[in-house]
């Protein structure tokens, strides 16, 4: 099968500059037949919740529900054994060189030796993340999004932030299948999602992939 990821849109990404530098992809698969699959068959089961909804001073609140699927380089056998064999294929992409290679063309100076991430989250009703600028550790995160018919009263948007406020909203960004969106950290990449609305209908499904300095963790 040829590729699902498209990296020629990766490397072509429009950055933006201000407040930080992000951009926002429309279509990031090669294919909308294999988009549509790829949100069919986003995984169920195996997620565990991840709740801190009391945080320790300089750490982030949040809850979702996290399946990790690439830690340090390193791939969570028995989770990826669950994927279907499309998501499988995903995942072995974006643990290969192109994507990466991809990735880190939009960072200056990106260090060669970045390790990866990739874990996926569904957000249930309640489930939020604070403002926050992720982990000096982390370099650049891409987003991905598989959410149909997405309505903005649900909230759960993406929020690209002016600063720490939820509500200095400088852009939102709809969870909807085939967007993604990819962020260079910086002390100012502040982003947040906020509570997803109690009478949702569906969770709010996304794939996150990290590429940070390797002596880093979450
Ligand atoms: O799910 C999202 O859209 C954002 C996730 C995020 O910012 C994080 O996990 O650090
Ligand atoms: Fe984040």
């Amino acid at each position: 099968m040829s590729s699902i990821i498209d990296e020629h849109a990766i490397r072509s990404a429009p950055l933006r500059r201000t407040p930080y530098r992000y951009a926002v992809l429309a279509d990031s698969f090669t294919d909308p037949a294999l988009t549509r699959r790829l949100g069919a068959e986003f995984p169920r089961e195996g997620f565990a919740l991840s709740d801190r909804e009391r945080a320790e001073p300089g750490q982030k609140r949040y809850r979702t529900f996290d399946h990790q699927l690439v830690r340090h380089d390193r791939p969570h056998t028995a989770n990826l054994a669950a994927l279907s064999p499309l998501w499988q294929q995903l995942v072995a992409e974006l643990r290969a060189p192109g994507y990466r290679a991809a990735l880190a063309s939009l960072v200056p100076q990106a260090p060669d030796d970045l390790a990866l991430e990739v874990r996926l989250t569904r957000y249930g009703p309640g489930c939020w993340i604070e403002p926050h600028t992720d982990r000096p550790d982390k370099v650049v995160t891409h987003l991905f999004y598989f959410n149909t018919g997405w309505q903005s009263a649900w909230q759960g948007d993406f929020r690209v932030l002016n600063g720490p406020d939820i509500e200095d909203v400088a852009d939102r960004v709809r969870p909807a299948l085939g967007t993604s969106l990819i962020m260079i950290r910086s002390d100012r990449s502040w982003h947040g999602v906020p509570p997803v609305s109690a009478d949702c209908p569906q969770d709010r499904l996304t794939l996150l992939v990290h590429l940070h300095h390797p002596d880093g963790a979450r």
